[in-house]
């Protein structure tokens, strides 16, 4: 394929290249201090596009005008008509997937196929809550003094701050604006500089649903990303901040939030335990692990990061996993044949390359070595798998969040029991068995906001998503998605 068919301009629908930021309904081309960022291709450094790098006083007009939404019309449009608009943000998506994926592949550098089913999980999340949007229920109470009537409801907390990774560039997003919107708040998104198109894209189909001026808001910067974040977290007229992100990021953003005890929901970092008994299905279990492991090239918080491996059939598990990973193709997301892409930046290709040293020095066997692959583009990596990993290795506390597949080996269920829940993480966790006993006795043990048996992909906006420990609290998706973007409000009626 040549070179040009990885521009930007190559997409079908031209309007979905924005070029700058959706301020209170207005698509801004120029920021007031005149300051650009540059959007890159991970894969080859390429300049996709140039936009604005907004000021503080741009991205206070955004919140003022998610308030002032909020406020004047949004809280009070009916659940009805949202679910209408999110029904059709959900099909504008679908219409345009195929571009839709083009971007994210252009910015993120994960495959295009990756990219095609990321696309189709981010809309589902409109789908989902255009049908819980009309669904939102109190409680009547049985108060404790005999001439008293209580009952209790649901109300939108008010303007949502979104502040997102590069990792799902779409998906992130509507997991979160999706049940905002559902339930009547209005959102002002913070996309993350490395991958805002997806995020721009998004602005423009939702304004073409018909969702209100002011009610979705994109604002970006290249390089006021702390100042921004503290803006968002100290304004009084946001009531809640969702974030997904590291969770070094998400401590400074819950101290900030402090100075107005503004509602959280914190997505944060993981280190999943891949656990294979010796009575799984040995193929299955790989196959699951290769969709867990390498879905964006190792980039998601839910990915195994340490694969435990009964000792009995570790032979048959290594063996049989180094065949399947030395069949991907690794290339530009784009490129036909692709399997796997390329990572986010070299930051993240060194942290794999530390860890996996670290490893290896401490006793780690190299099973394949994989490594950087500079003659595809300084952030190319050939997946790595080590085995005999040692519990003393940097990999068994820290999450790589990359293409490096370690394998520990365990005799018990209480040592892996302990080795797993031995972290100061707790968002997924995956365990492998025919036996049902295993499968309860795991699920009950671990210590995880997610437990996934017997499968490795577990993404739907049907469940609730999130951790527990250092991994973060809140729950997005699902029936409890809408708890985290609602106050319950108590009516109490007295001398009845
Ligand atoms: N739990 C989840 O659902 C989930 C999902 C995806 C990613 N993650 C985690 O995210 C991490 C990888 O993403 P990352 O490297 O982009 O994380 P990150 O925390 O560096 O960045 C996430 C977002 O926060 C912004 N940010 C960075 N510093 C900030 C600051 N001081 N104030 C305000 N915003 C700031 C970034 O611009 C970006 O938009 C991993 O740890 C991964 O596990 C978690
Ligand atoms: O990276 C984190 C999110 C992954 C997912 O939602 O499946």
């Amino acid at each position: 394929m040549a070179e040009t068919t990885y521009l930007l301009e190559n997409i079908q629908n031209k309007e979905l290249i924005r070029r700058g930021p959706f301020i209170n309904g207005h698509w801004l081309e120029k920021s007031e201090s005149g300051e650009t960022f540059n959007v890159t291709d991970p894969a080859n450094g390429k300049i996709l596009n140039t936009l604005p790098d907004l000021s503080l006083n741009e991205v206070e007009q955004a919140i003022k005008g998610a308030h002032d939404t909020f406020y004047n019309t949004y809280k009070n449009t009916t659940p009805r008509q949202r679910a209408q608009w999110l029904r059709t943000i959900h099909d504008l998506m679908l219409e345009n997937a195929d571009d839709l994926a083009r971007i994210i592949t252009l910015e993120n550098g994960k495959s295009l196929a990756d990219a095609l089913s990321e696309v189709k999980y981010a809309a589902s999340y409109f789908l989902w809550y255009s049908e819980e949007a009309p669904r939102q229920y109190g409680a009547t109470i049985q108060p404790s003094i005999s001439s008293n009537r209580v009952f209790t409801i649901r109300q939108p907390i008010g303007v949502c701050a979104v502040i997102c990774p590069w990792n799902f560039p779409s998906a992130m997003i509507t997991r979160k604006a999706a049940v905002a919107l559902a339930t009547g708040c209005t959102v002002v998104v913070k996309p993350d500089h490395e991958t805002p198109l997806s995020a721009l894209a998004l602005g423009y189909l939702i304004e073409k649903s018909g969702v209100p001026s002011g009610a979705f808001n994109v604002v970006i910067s290249g390089t006021k990303t702390a100042k921004l974040g503290t803006m968002l977290c100290e304004s009084p007229l946001i009531k809640k901040l969702t974030f997904t992100g590291s969770t070094r990021v998400g401590k400074i953003l819950m101290a900030q939030s402090a100075s107005n005890i503004k509602k959280l929901s914190l997505e944060l970092g993981g280190n999943a335990p891949f656990i294979v008994f010796k009575d799984a299905d040995i193929e299955h279990a790989v196959n699951q692990l290769l969709l867990c492991k390498f879905r964006g090239l190792g980039q998601t918080c839910v990915c195994a990061n340490r694969i435990y491996v009964q000792a009995e059939i570790l032979d048959q598990f290594v063996s049989l996993l180094k065949s399947k990973v030395e069949q991907f193709k690794i290339g530009h997301g784009l490129s036909k044949g692709t399997t796997h892409g390329c990572l986010i930046n070299t930051q993240t290709l060194d942290k794999v390359e530390y860890h996996k040293k670290d490893a290896i020095e401490k006793g780690a066997a190299v099973v394949t070595e994989g490594g950087p692959l500079p003659e595809l583009g300084p952030t190319f990596y050939k997946p790595c798998i080590l085995s005999n990993v040692p519990y003393s290795a940097v990999v068994a506390k820290e999450e790589t969040f990359g293409p490096l597949c370690p394998i520990f080996t365990f005799n018990s269920m209480e040592e892996v029991i302990r080795e797993a829940n031995d972290t100061e993480f707790g968002l997924a966790s995956y365990v492998f068995s025919k036996d049902i006993n295993i499968i309860f006795h795991m699920a009950e043990a671990l210590e995880a906001g997610m437990v996934s048996c017997n499968t490795g992909i577990f993404s739907d906006a049907a469940i609730p998503f999130g951790g527990i420990k250092e991994s973060g609290f809140g729950r997005e998706g699902s029936l409890y998605g809408i708890e985290d973007y609602t106050v319950v409000k108590t009516v109490n009626i007295g001398n009845l």
